[in-house]
């Protein structure tokens, strides 16, 4: 997975170096690379950015910088697609991430300011992505947003294989809830199952857990999915049991 990115802070993606990702950078399965607009401006000023046509607060991103660090990275990463960050975007979730994952590389546009001039997502954008119905003060944070989501997903990443497929999301679930040492802490214990070492009734147990948190926070991921036989008792067993 060949990551590029077009920043005006490429040293906010330091933090991509660190974990998981870090170790994937480091094991190859994933590559970053940083193109700075301000190196393809031509003033003695570095100019990115300029007013806005038809008035209005703050600055807006100039195309030609922006078109040749694109250009760069286009030619460095041929078949990867250009992807902007910004809330007018298709929103991303796990499923997205799935998707991306099994793309060979990606270019993602980070911009700053109000945003970038309209003429660079009309010749140059090929998809638009928000991670979320909010405003942030650049793209940035959002492209890391996504390296992570999809680094993660990547074949050998993960050290346990199958957690990733256990995490909730993969299987339409919210996650069951984890325990580690101490097993009594401050009177509260780790339930009994976890310590039996039956590992079919542990896993029963969590899908139990999954389906029970699901139903009380986010009803609406259980209206898409279908549940088996057992998984419909379970959640059945789970309701009974919560409303005492
Ligand atoms: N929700 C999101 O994914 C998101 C993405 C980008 C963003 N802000 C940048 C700054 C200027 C413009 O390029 C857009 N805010 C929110």
């Amino acid at each position: 997975m060949r990551f590029d990115v077009v920043t005006l802070f490429p040293e906010m993606f330091e933090a991509a170096r660190l974990g998981v990702t870090g170790k994937a950078l480091d094991t190859g399965k994933a590559s970053l690379k940083l193109w700075n607009p301000r190196d393809y401006t031509d003033d003695t000023h570095r100019t990115v950015d300029d007013r806005p046509y038809g008035g209005g607060p703050g600055m807006v991103m100039m195309v030609e910088p922006l078109k040749a660090a694109l250009q760069e990275a286009k030619a460095a990463a041929p078949g990867s697609r250009v992807i902007y960050l910004t809330p007018q975007g298709q929103r991303f979730d796990q499923m997205a991430a799935r998707e991306m994952a099994a793309r060979d590389g990606m270019i993602l546009l980070a911009g700053r300011y109000e945003g970038i001039d309209e003429r660079l997502v009309d010749c140059c954008v090929d998809e638009e992505w928000s991670i979320g119905d909010y405003v942030l003060s650049g793209g940035e944070l959002a492209a890391m947003v996504i390296m992570d989501a999809v680094t993660r997903l990547l074949p050998g990443v993960l050290g346990h294989e199958d957690s990733a497929q256990q995490d909730s999301y993969m299987n339409g679930l919210l996650d069951f809830p984890q325990y580690t040492r101490p097993d009594a802490l401050e009177g509260r214990e780790v339930p009994d199952v976890l310590l039996s070492g039956n590992h079919a009734a542990i896993g029963k147990w969590r899908l139990k857990q999954a389906l029970g948190r699901t139903w009380l926070r986010r009803p609406d991921l259980l209206e898409q999915r279908e549940l088996s036989e057992e998984e419909q008792r379970l959640l059945e067993e789970f309701i009974r049991t919560h409303q005492g």
